[in-house]
């Protein structure tokens, strides 16, 4: 198939397409013919009451469950055919983490650099390198050595952005980012995203619970809504051109 051509400037391709996308448990229908798109640099705030099937929608848009009808597109690239995975950082669910999981947060950093083929693939000089930035940035350097499991809920936070940013990604998808943690460092770590989200050239999709926070910057009012989801977005006019941009250095360097 080809590139999706709907109407999209230079600097407003489409990231994330739902097109008619169902997905059933069983007899259980939890999705039910979702449509929405994602373009650059739009904040899309994913609501919904519990069981409502975001983080179902989510494993789909990483590839770990696959739709039962409809298609996804990824940069415009059907689903199946999707190979740029270092395009997109995942900021999972604390609650999934097992505390014991023995890897300092250095691992956990590196962790991130690893595409689903390379596992195996020896670290390198430009690795490191990589990982030591991204933990300066996420202000972590001093935990470097620290078992990720002996962390605060808001440090650990950190660790996993970091992780997610290691790759310059263009899209960062977050499940549930600020549960579990308390509300300064809930609004901390907002704050993070909302300033990434408004000078650089990143793409987000969270699912979220804190809903004042989130709507107080997404906005009250749904651009779509599907059955009992709700995709609340905000689009950042901030750059003026489209240039590619080192998300790790940029960052650091505003502080
Ligand atoms: N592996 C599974 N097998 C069977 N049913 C499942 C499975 N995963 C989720 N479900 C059911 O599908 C529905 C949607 O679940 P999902 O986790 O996608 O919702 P959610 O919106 O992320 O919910 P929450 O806010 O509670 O995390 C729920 O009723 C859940 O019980």
């Amino acid at each position: 198939m080809k590139r999706n051509e709907t109407a999209a400037a230079p600097c407003h391709q489409e990231i994330v397409a739902l097109d008619r996308v169902s997905y059933a448990y069983g007899t259980q229908q939890v999705l039910n013919g979702v449509t929405f798109t994602a373009r650059e640099r739009d904040f899309v705030g994913l609501i919904g009451s519990n069981g409502a099937g975001k983080t179902t929608l989510l494993r789909m848009i990483v590839g770990l469950l696959k739709p039962q009808q409809g298609q996804i597109r990824l940069f415009g690239t059907p689903l199946d055919r999707f190979k740029d995975w270092h395009l997109i950082g995942y900021v999972p669910q604390r609650s999934h983490f097992n505390p014991l999981f023995p890897a300092t947060v250095r691992e956990v950093v590196l962790s991130g650099l690893y595409g689903r083929r390379k596992l195996l693939r020896r670290i390198t000089k430009g690795d490191a390198d990589r990982a030591e930035d991204a933990m300066k940035t996420l202000h972590i350097s001093d935990l470097a050595e620290k078992r990720i499991g002996a962390l605060s809920g808001g440090q650990q936070q950190r660790v996993f952005l970091a992780r997610a940013l290691i790759n310059n990604p263009k899209l960062l998808i977050l499940d549930e980012p600020m549960s579990g943690v308390d509300s300064e460092t809930q609004t901390n770590f907002f704050h993070l995203l909302r300033h990434m989200h408004q000078h650089h050239n990143l793409t987000f999709l969270m699912v979220s619970h804190d809903l004042e926070m989130v709507l107080s910057y997404l906005g009250h009012e749904p651009k779509e809504t599907s059955g009992k989801l709700a995709f609340h977005v905000r689009h950042s006019h901030d750059l003026e051109d489209c240039a590619e941009t080192d998300l790790l250095h940029t960052l650091r360097k505003e502080g």
